[in-house]
């Protein structure tokens, strides 16, 4: 598997997720926001952090930096993309994901690890794990807090694109909704950080089975 990692003034978990990506085998480059191509990838991971500082809103103004322009590309021609936590809020921000991340209920950085039901096992991303599985993963943000608009959650909901619930919903999501599926099922954002828990040695490998399974899908593709 061909990965980019974008990386933005701000981006903290660039490299926490290159490694995650390393682990399973994939040939990694880290894309800084300025250039305007990415390469011919098989996923672009935009990573977990406080790109631009957090400015105007998370993700935002990442989201119109020349990169991004890219990423577009990339998942108009079918390519896989994964955003995590900032990477969420900036997929949200392009329009490539519907919804958007409001601060948490409790209006205070949430910092822990919590526990996920995985709501499909039916995407590239999800295929290592059995649906209704609970998992465990840290999560870290202050503005967590998914809304949509019913229709967009009739639609999420009907069509099988919410990935990954809350089992205990801390940060006020509209259905728990951890991460949520595009249409095609090959642009995943999530929350919680997959890629912060893939060796024993930090006590918890719960997301290995999300980078697997990618390897997996693309292989069997
Ligand atoms: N870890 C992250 O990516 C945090 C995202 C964003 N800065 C927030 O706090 O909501």
């Amino acid at each position: 598997m061909k990965a980019a990692v974008l990386v933005f003034p701000g981006s903290n978990c660039d490299r926490d997720m290159a490694v995650a990506l390393r682990k399973v085998g994939a040939d990694v480059t880290m894309v800084w926001h300025k250039d305007a191509e990415i390469g011919d990838v098989d996923l672009v991971a935009v990573p977990g952090g406080f790109s631009f500082g957090d400015y105007l809103r998370c993700g935002a103004i990442a989201a119109n930096s020349p990169v991004s322009q890219a990423l577009k590309r990339h998942v108009e021609r079918g390519g896989y993309a994964l955003g995590v936590c900032n990477g969420f809020q900036v997929l949200t921000e392009t329009g490539l994901l519907p919804g958007a991340l409001m601060r948490n209920a409790a209006l205070k950085f949430v910092c822990k690890s919590t526990p996920l039901t995985v709501a499909t096992s039916d995407s590239g991303f999800t295929g290592g794990y059995t649906a209704g599985a609970t998992i465990t993963l840290p999560v870290a943000h202050h503005d967590g807090n998914y809304t949509a608009e019913d229709a967009v959650l009739d639609q999420l909901r009907d069509q099988d694109r919410i990935a990954f619930t809350y089992a205990d919903n801390f940060n006020g999501s509209r259905n728990a909704i951890a991460g949520v599926l595009s249409e095609n099922r090959r642009v995943l954002g999530m929350m919680p950080h997959p890629e912060r828990a893939v060796d024993a040695a930090t006590g918890n490998t719960d997301g290995l089975a999300l980078f697997r399974g990618l390897v997996q899908q693309l292989a069997d593709a």
